[in-house]
């Protein structure tokens, strides 16, 4: 089939406004982790789209946190491989990577803005300014950490990630140390940078609701290997209170709640998810 000039310059038009994909496809083949004689992760395989938002769920000591550990690349699989794009981590995918944690981990001697552009160039100043307005700090630069709540202070940590334009942004329980309500407010936040920005995102939760209201997928990992990877298929921004995000709630939580103890060492662990569990539960 022939297509006219004009016709050419307007499909090459459209192709140029089409935004470019940012996010990192991540493939997880055969992967373990053992930490001496106890082997922690076991044969997993697991694909992630580009742009794709999955939250990972499980018991404590499951292995959610050596997981994402192993795909920043803190520590190194005992078995298998992760691929990033189909190659193997190098030092642009590790540049590309961010990682967030459930304490901010900013420096106490030094300004919100400066925490956000610690290691940067003067001429990324502006784009500092640009995401802490974007996490809605942008009249706190100047105020220290110890000035901030631990919500503002996570919305600092959020601004550091995403001052480096990553491709792929790892979670681990980043919300865990805050109320219900900043918590909401929180993944409402996080959920609109990610549909802005198209990077792929993998959080660690002990929340299943949390894990329905923001991904696209949710992985429960029992005992070291993935058993459950559920399609978290409503529209956004999805509605707490609906019959089909109680539905798919109810699922996973009883999946996740089915299993026996592993371990007296876990049962702690497993109270604090039920706290957990309720306590959000509760608030919403
Ligand atoms: N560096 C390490 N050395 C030895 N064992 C480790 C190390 N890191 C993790 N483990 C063990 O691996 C298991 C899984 O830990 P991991 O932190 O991945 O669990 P988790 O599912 O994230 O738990 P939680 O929800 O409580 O944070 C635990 O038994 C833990 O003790």
């Amino acid at each position: 089939m022939q297509i006219s000039a004009l016709e050419q310059f307007k499909l090459a038009d459209a192709v140029a406004v089409q935004p470019e994909p940012t996010g990192l496809r991540l493939n997880a083949n055969w992967l373990g982790k053992a930490f001496g004689s106890r082997q922690v992760l076991h044969d997993i395989d697991l694909s992630i789209q580009a742009g794709e938002f999955v939250a990972i769920v499980g018991r404590s000591g499951c292995g959610k946190s050596t997981l994402l550990r192993l795909v920043a690349g803190l520590d190194q699989p005992s078995q298998g491989e992760l691929l990033f794009d189909d190659r193997s981590p190098t030092s642009q995918t590790r540049e590309a990577t961010r990682i967030m944690f459930q304490d901010s981990r900013l420096l106490p001697w030094r300004s919100v803005f400066e925490n956000v552009a610690l290691g940067l160039p003067r001429s990324a100043w502006s784009l500092v300014r640009q995401v802490l307005s974007q996490v809605g700090l942008a009249e706190r630069e100047q105020d220290w950490p110890a000035q901030l709540s631990g919500g503002q202070r996570q919305r600092v940590a959020l601004a550091r990630a995403l001052v480096h334009q990553p491709h792929l942004l790892l979670l681990d329980e980043p919300l865990g140390a805050l109320d219900a309500l900043t918590r909401i407010e929180m993944q409402q936040l996080i959920e609109n940078i990610w549909q802005q920005h198209g990077f792929t995102a993998l959080l660690v939760t002990h929340d299943v609701q949390e894990a329905i209201a923001l991904a696209d997928r949710v992985i429960l990992i029992e005992e070291g290997r993935i058993t459950l990877d559920l399609t978290i298929d409503l529209p956004r921004p999805r509605a707490r209170g609906s019959a089909a995000f109680a539905a798919l709630e109810e699922t996973v939580l009883r999946r996740v709640l089915q299993q026996p103890n592993p371990a007296p060492e876990n049962e702690l662990g497993d109270q604090s998810l039920y706290a957990s569990f309720a306590s959000v539960a509760w608030a919403v």
